[in-house]
């Protein structure tokens, strides 16, 4: 039975899947205090917030058995998705199920803001009729500038286009194709800020876009421009809006979000130019349902080990990349395992080459399996999500490449391990109706099927070898399943791979290789 905890207000409509679900028990518990946070996501299996809950580190780190931390809606920067990443926790969130939702309550501010609509409501039912005091401007013709051309960026463009205003926009992303398509113009971030009649930011809040308005930017924009945020609290400056408002410089601000949640009496409250929102962008009971819906069948695949979609900490793969993907994992995880147990020394560098068929695909994923498979030798908690993070952090270098030749097979996956002592390469393939095999390790051609209790030996080819091998190994009861012999020259170099019944002991290790003619052997438990 998975535990699945959440702990901010979510649509019981949209999770009814997961209330329903004969696997899961649902507990739900919102306005948690730390101490109690941490008590409760101890044994959850899944976590999911929305804005409000702060999922930082030490939470993260009080959650013993946690796969997956979900967000119904967009932005996790209240979760510390790094910390989860280390600790192999993948972070969904539910990135479609509000946009619309956002890009109305920013359009609702826009109106606002340009007619004094708050005020005058407050206003007027304090029992005055101030028609001159709250004279607006038109938003007809007017260049709207937006910051962030994402989703809710380009459904507010079409809204503002709709009431005739130029929209100019920056993103980095942002192509001319899309520019066109969506109805703005692209711009550069100055032009945007110099030029708007109104600003409004709807990037996520990042190292990158914190203070993205500050008293600089606010230096450069037109006399009396107006700026919204609907986005999140910290990509304008609040001090510095404080300052432009009181210098007259802005003429309005339209505020859903701020540094801090909730924000108490914040100073820009004091200004009458300034009209606000509690977060209320994505608060409708259409974007609350279908986010809800989302982020409960994510979490449901997740734990469910099926595939999932939205991680924010794995990069995105297409279903159909999936599926074409989905038969060489086995190979990929067994490599990886196969490959570190014939190494030795400390790990400099993984490198992982594909080629043939598997040149034609994004073969990325593979390689997180890889990884995996490799560091799960030396870490206990190590997953896909964890993986690359944990070889950066211990100094692993990871090389991918791709290259045309396959040898004659269809495809094959080299992993070459580099580490202080020596290199090895370990190449596998999957065989039509076989499944894995191992086709060679080091210069040696072998078709080992990547399961079970094996034995790899380097030795010299001489006559008797094999024979006496296979007496010690018969007299200390381990039984051989399989064997092969590579060699590359007659009386050369060269290894033994078998399959026993049973791990095989260290001592027995040691008996082997004081075999005059055996270099060294290596047990490898799959
Ligand atoms: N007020 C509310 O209740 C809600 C607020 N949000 C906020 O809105 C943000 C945007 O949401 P979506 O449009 O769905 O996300 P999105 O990911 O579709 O769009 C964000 C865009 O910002 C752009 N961007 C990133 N850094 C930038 C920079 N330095 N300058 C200019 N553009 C930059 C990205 O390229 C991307 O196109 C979310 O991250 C979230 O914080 C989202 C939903 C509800
Ligand atoms: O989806 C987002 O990023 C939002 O800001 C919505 O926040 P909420 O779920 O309403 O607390």
């Amino acid at each position: 039975m998975f535990r699945v905890l959440i702990t901010d207000p979510l649509s019981r409509q949209g999770t009814e899947q997961l209330l329903n679900a004969p696997d899961v028990e649902v507990v739900q518990k919102t306005d948690l205090k730390k101490e109690e946070l941490l008590v409760e996501v101890a044994d959850a299996d899944a976590l999911i917030v929305r804005s409000q809950t702060q999922v930082t580190a030490d939470v993260i780190q009080a959650a013993r058995k946690l796969k997956a931390i979900g967000r119904a809606g967009v932005g996790v920067d209240n979760i510390d998705v790094p910390a989860a990443t280390a600790r192999g926790i993948v972070v969904v969130n539910a990135p479609d199920g509000n946009t619309i939702s956002t890009a109305e309550h920013t359009f609702a501010m826009l109106i606002s803001l340009a007619r004094n609509i708050p005020q005058s409501y407050q206003s007027i039912i304090r029992g005055e009729w101030k028609r001159k005091d709250y004279v607006g401007v038109e938003l007809n013709n007017k260049t709207l500038g937006i910051l962030g051309l994402g989703r809710i960026g380009a459904e507010l463009a079409k809204r503002a286009r709709a009431f005739h205003m130029n929209v100019v926009a920056f993103d980095p992303y942002l192509t001319e194709e899309r520019a066109e398509k969506v109805g703005v113009r692209k711009a550069t971030m100055d032009e945007v800020i110099r030029s708007s009649d109104f600003i409004t930011v709807h990037t996520p809040l990042t190292k990158e876009t914190r203070h993205l308005i500050d008293a600089g930017a606010f230096a450069r924009m037109k006399d009396g421009v107006r700026v919204l945020n609907c986005a999140r609290g910290g990509i304008i400056d609040e001090r510095a809006l404080y300052d432009a408002i009181q210098t007259g410089k802005v003429a309005g601000a339209a505020l859903d979000v701020f540094e801090t949640e909730p924000p108490g009496q914040h100073p820009l409250f004091s200004l009458p130019q300034v009209i606000a929102t509690p977060h209320l962008g994505a608060s409708t009971r259409e974007a609350q349902q279908n986010v809800a819906v989302d982020v409960s069948e994510e979490i449901l695949h997740i734990l469910r080990d099926e595939p999932f979609k939205n991680a924010v900490n794995l990069p995105s793969i297409p279903a159909e990349l999936q599926e074409k993907l989905r038969p060489y994992q086995t190979l990929a995880e067994k490599l990886g395992r196969f490959a570190i147990q014939t190494a030795e020394g400390a790990l400099e560098e993984i490198t992982i080459t594909v080629s043939g068929e598997l040149t034609e695909m994004d073969t990325a994923p593979l390689s997180r399996i890889i990884l995996k498979g490799a560091l799960s030798h030396y870490l206990s908690d190590v997953n896909y999500v964890s993986a690359p993070y944990l070889a950066r952090e211990r100094g692993v270098k990871v090389t991918e490449q791709k290259v045309s030749r396959s040898h004659g097979f269809t495809h094959l996956i080299h992993v070459g391990i580099r580490t202080d002592a020596k290199e090895t390469l370990v190449s596998g393939t999957l065989l039509n109706g076989l499944g894995p095999r191992i086709v060679k390790i080091d210069q040696y051609s072998v078709d080992v099927q990547p399961d079970g209790h094996l034995l790899l030996i380097h030795h010299h080819d001489r006559p008797g070898a094999i024979g006496r091998v296979g007496t010690i190994l018969g007299n200390h009861d381990v039984n051989i399943a399989t064997m092969q012999v590579g060699r590359k020259d007659i009386g050369g170099r060269a290894i033994m791979m078998l399959h026993v019944d049973k791990p095989i002991s260290e001592e027995l290790l040691k008996t082997l290789e004081e075999l005059d003619e055996i270099q060294n052997v290596t047990a490898i438990d799959l």
